[in-house]
């Protein structure tokens, strides 16, 4: 009985060591960190787009192929060699004056009518009285003695008695280069309706031409269409243009257009400045408020007056008050294509003992050339008959 009794108990140890032998093994299976791998696809996941980019750089090309042609900047044309492009523009002036000249002077003999009519033609073309009386004594003088002519040689004389009577030797260049971490400045004056907006417009043509960056200051706040006008004129060569409000104190928007010159780090600030002042007074305070408020930037570099040619001598009654006003450093003379006085030219520089630096010849963008004394002479004068 006691034999039965130990065996069941025998028995029942093993079944309880087999049962704990089995169960122990699985919960400690159980306890096991969960396995990595679901990381691993995880990982692998984040890398193909990066290799994608790489190699498939064309995804974000149609966001900037769609922006392009709305940016596209204007280039404008090289200053150099324009007046000669242009010539044809001085059409008016060219048979006007050469042509009638060159008629006259080839005659066989010349008298002292042939000699007024001389005088005439060029008095008529805007040359101004003093001015011809010069040209016609070095051209009788010559005739005397040389004598016998050809319409070459004529052409020739003439040419170099005109190139002589607009001083080549003058400095025509525009003072455009900045200072140490200053732009230069150049402030454009003029009565109203002589084209001094669009002159703004294409000086930044031409300063962009020949490797300046621009700023335009609108300080003409008399009309709100000016700076309109102008800022147009900037987005075309990606030109800013500052601006105030309409009727604003011009001399603070001129003062706002150079400090944002000097902050952006421009080249050239060009200013545009309102001229429908007549009276002198009125005129004075206002352009010399401007040119004093923004000369605590710094000294003005280029003081432009515009002229229109087609208003000739009464022009230049009205130019003489801008240069008693401020220190006008150059002229520009617009819409000589307009004109048969082509001879304006030579009055103006004389009369002002200012340089004629830039002349207009149209409307367009880049219709605005250097002046060049002998390009324009030649232009005058046409071809040799
Ligand atoms: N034919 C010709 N027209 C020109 C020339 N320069 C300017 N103009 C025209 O003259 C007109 C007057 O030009 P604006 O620039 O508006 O004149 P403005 O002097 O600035 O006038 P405000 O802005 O009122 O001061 C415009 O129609 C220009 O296109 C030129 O050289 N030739």
């Amino acid at each position: 009985m006691v034999e039965y009794v130990v065996a069941a108990v025998i028995l029942l140890v093993v079944l309880v060591v087999g049962a704990v032998g089995l169960v122990v093994p699985r919960m400690r299976r159980k306890e096991l960190p969960p396995p990595p791998v679901p990381q691993v696809p995880a990982v692998q996941e984040e890398l193909p787009p990066l290799i994608d980019r790489v190699e498939a750089p064309v995804e974000p090309e149609p966001v900037v192929v769609e922006e392009e042609p709305q940016q596209v900047l204007e280039k404008p044309e090289p200053t150099a060699g324009r007046l000669v492009r242009l010539r044809a523009r001085l059409a008016r002036s060219q048979s006007a004056l050469g042509r009638g000249l060159l008629s006259v002077l080839s005659r066989d003999h010349l008298e002292d009518d042939d000699w007024e009519e001389i005088e005439d033609s060029l008095i008529t073309a805007d040359v101004g009285v003093e001015a011809t009386q010069v040209i016609v004594e070095r051209l009788k003088e010559r005739v005397r003695i040389l004598g016998t002519r050809t319409v070459a040689e004529v052409r020739e004389q003439l040419a170099e008695e005109l190139v002589a009577a607009l001083e080549p030797d003058l400095d025509r260049s525009l003072r455009t280069t900045p200072h140490d971490g200053r732009p230069a400045v150049l402030m454009v004056v003029g009565v109203n309706g002589a084209g001094k907006t669009t002159t703004c417009g294409k000086i930044g043509r031409v300063l962009i031409a020949d490797g300046r960056s621009v700023l335009f200051g609108a300080a003409d706040t008399f009309r709100a269409a000016a700076a309109e006008q102008l800022a147009t004129w900037g987005e075309r060569v990606g030109a800013e243009t500052v601006r105030g409000p309409e009727g604003g104190d011009p001399a603070s928007v001129a003062f706002d257009a150079v400090k944002r010159g000097i902050d952006t780090g421009v080249d050239t600030v060009v200013v545009d400045t309102a001229g429908r002042l007549q009276n002198k007074v009125g005129l004075m305070d206002e352009l010399g408020k401007v040119k004093r408020v923004v000369e605590k930037h710094g000294a003005v570099d280029e003081t432009l007056l515009v002229l229109d040619a087609t208003t000739g001598q009464n022009g230049l009654e009205q130019a003489r008050v801008f240069t008693e006003v401020v220190d006008v450093t150059g002229v520009v003379l617009t819409k000589l294509d307009g004109t048969a006085k082509g001879g304006i030219v030579i009055a103006v520089q004389r009369k002002l003992g200012i340089p004629v630096k830039l002349v207009g010849l149209g409307e367009g963008p880049d219709d605005l050339a250097p002046f060049e004394p002998v390009a324009f002479v030649e232009a005058l004068l046409g071809e040799t008959a």
